[in-house]
């Protein structure tokens, strides 16, 4: 009999909120510093830690993490060891997003990134895995920034490669949503792309939620702090929420395991899908976070399925491919009936 930790690796799972600049692993760090030490000495300096602790500022890791995939060459290595890691860990359907960088020190532009990333995808992944890309706009953005990334998830459809969605992202105290609401309303209306917001991490942008829910986002990422009306239009609608247990804890948005939001929506059989956020900067893969899930809130290993087999409602692909999946699980659970009993 397999012991918790194997059984959520084995476990087929989806995950869809994954930043590729967050899901660097420490050995995907350490390679990539070795490549570059010698170019950028400074890079030396920096500790790259196994597993972080409560961090008050993650977005700061974030530039030195930028520091190792800032040429299309590190780009292309960081993509394909995260799809491997992912697939390693049992990830059967991947969305992984990112949000389009340009180093002209480098000649890298954000045409040649986004490029770069989707070419390691359709050329990389690996067999037994789906992988498609949100392109995510950082609230940072200006319009005009926010419109180009647009234009980018458009012509790189009209190529054939797998965009999927857009994303808004980034410090959820910088920006705002209405200043970029344009780039949005174009990514719908012109590509249908579904969108996936980043909704009320922090008390900070709270006074958001109606602007973001008033474009009606096919998913939420987080959504940790809720008011009366908001919750009323997330669970009338039901809108899929992607739920980093992890990083919620590790950037303090939420106090504990045990209070942590995914609980009310278990209680109320809301739609969640469990996912990583930035992997390598909080330290925990997919698996832990079904982990956490079961020990934190006892849930079996029949209703760890469960979340894992709902999750494909929410992916952003169209019916065919979600009855695959569906397929898929079954086929794994009727092979693996031994698993399930503990
Ligand atoms: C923890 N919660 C979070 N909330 C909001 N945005 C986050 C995030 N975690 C990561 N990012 C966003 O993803 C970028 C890194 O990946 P990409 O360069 O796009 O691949 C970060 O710079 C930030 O904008």
């Amino acid at each position: 009999m397999a012991n918790l930790t194997d059984f959520c690796v084995q476990l087929p799972k989806i995950e869809v909120h994954a930043h590729i600049n967050g899901s660097l692993s420490p050995q995907t760090m350490r390679a990539l510093v070795a490549r570059k030490v010698d170019m950028n000495p400074e890079l030396a300096a920096f500790e790259i830690p196994d597993s972080l602790d409560r961090i008050d500022d993650f977005f700061s890791l974030f530039k030195f993490i930028y520091q190792l995939t800032d040429d299309e060459v590190s780009v292309a290595f960081a993509t394909q060891q995260i799809m491997e890691e992912f697939a390693a860990d049992g990830v059967r359907y991947l969305e992984l997003r990112t949000t389009p960088r340009a180093n002209s020190a480098k000649g890298m532009t954000k045409a040649s990134y986004i490029d770069t990333v989707l070419t390691t995808i359709a050329t990389k992944c690996p067999a037994g895995m789906l992988t498609k890309l949100i392109i995510s706009i950082d609230r940072r953005n200006t319009l005009e920034e926010a419109q180009y990334t647009v234009d980018l998830a458009l012509k790189a459809r009209e190529c054939g490669f797998p965009i999927v969605g857009v994303d808004l992202c980034g410090d959820v105290m910088k920006g705002s949503f209405e200043a970029l609401r344009p780039a949005f309303e174009r990514a719908r209306q012109q590509g249908q792309f579904p969108l996936t917001l980043h909704f009320n991490e922090v008390k900070e942008n709270m006074h958001e939620a109606p602007e973001l829910l008033s474009i009606y986002p096919e998913r939420l990422g987080h959504a940790t702090l809720l008011d009366d009306p908001s919750r009323a239009i997330i669970y009338e609608r039901a809108v899929p929420v992607e739920i980093c247990m992890t990083s919620n804890v590790f950037s303090k948005t939420v106090p504990s395991y045990e209070d942590h939001h995914v609980k009310e929506l278990l209680e109320e059989g809301h739609p969640f899908i469990l996912c990583t956020d930035d992997k390598g900067v909080f330290g925990s893969d997919l698996s832990n976070e079904y982990v956490l899930a079961a020990n934190t809130f006892g849930l079996n290993r029949e209703q760890l399925f469960e979340a894992s087999f709902k999750s494909i409602d929410a992916i952003f692909a169209n019916n065919e491919t979600k009855d695959q999946l569906r397929a898929i699980w079954g086929a794994w659970k009727n092979q693996h009936q031994d698993l399930f009993t503990e």
